[in-house]
């Protein structure tokens, strides 16, 4: 797989299992000007709502990945432009670094070609990804460098993902991420809510991932977050 995400200041990620803000459609959210779409969330996934909020975006031009939580979950979708599976780096259950991932390849065909691993690096406790992981969040912006460091160059990911879902984050930690990688991405995702968070954590992330806001708060606050993640990249570009 190619690596569009080189590209990409901003991600919106759906929950198939939270709506949309009254009044709003898929169509709204496709055109805030986020980058991509991923489709993924913790708790009660099924294939069937992953299958219905892949449908609901099929026809629009923002590319359209799938974020499974669990095997179980995958759907395969020729309107999928591929698939980003979690690794989760300090997760306490081994399954999900290695453990689920080696059922998925027992029982399904893996489109290799379509797939990517997110290298995750789950920071706030009370989460229901940390929950379920057992992540060990109590990670200092030294150890989630290192972290990092340990993704890249020995598990050769092409992207890190610092997560506090639900939270907004330290950019001490993010920057700290962003000084130890080389070439992988460094995505990062947790309670980016407006025009400034998305800007902060832009300036030391390559992309920013906005989630709860478009079920909660709409794709208003959503385009700000968009404006302050592009905004970011633009004086970084100017500055060199
Ligand atoms: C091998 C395959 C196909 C899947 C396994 C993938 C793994 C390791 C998943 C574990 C981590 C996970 C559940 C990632 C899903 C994406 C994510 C972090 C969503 C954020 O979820 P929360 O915001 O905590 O949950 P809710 O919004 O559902 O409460
Ligand atoms: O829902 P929020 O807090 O925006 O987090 C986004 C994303 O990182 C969740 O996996
Ligand atoms: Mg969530």
């Amino acid at each position: 797989m190619s690596n569009p995400w080189a590209d990409w200041d901003h991600i919106v990620k759906l929950d198939p299992d939270k709506t949309l803000v009254e009044g709003e459609t898929f169509e709204d959210v496709c055109e805030t000007g986020t980058d991509a779409l991923e489709i993924g969330g913790t708790l009660d996934m099924t294939q069937e709502k992953m299958q219905r909020v892949i449908d609901a975006c099929a026809k629009y031009e923002v590319p359209l990945y799938q974020e499974p939580s669990n095997p179980a979950v995958v759907v395969e979708d020729d309107d999928l432009d591929g698939y980003l599976v979690p690794v989760v780096l300090n997760a306490g259950a081994v399954s999900w670094i290695t453990g689920a991932h080696k059922e998925w390849v027992r029982m399904d065909d893996v489109e290799w070609e379509r797939t990517t691993t997110e290298a995750y690096i789950i920071m706030n406790p009370d989460a229901s990804v940390a929950e379920l992981t057992e992540a060990d969040c109590d990670q200092s912006p030294e150890e989630v460098a290192a972290y990092a460091e340990v993704a890249e160059q020995m598990f050769g990911q092409e992207i890190v993902y610092v997560e506090y879902s639900g939270t907004f984050g330290d950019p001490e930690v993010v920057g700290a991420a962003a000084d130890a990688l080389d070439e992988a991405a460094l995505f990062y995702g947790g309670g980016i809510h407006d025009y400034e968070s998305a800007n902060t954590m832009a300036q030391h992330a390559d992309t920013v991932v906005v989630g709860d806001l478009v079920h909660d708060e709409g794709c208003e606050a959503v385009r700000e977050t968009v404006e302050g993640a592009k905004d970011a990249k633009k004086t970084a570009a100017e500055s060199v």
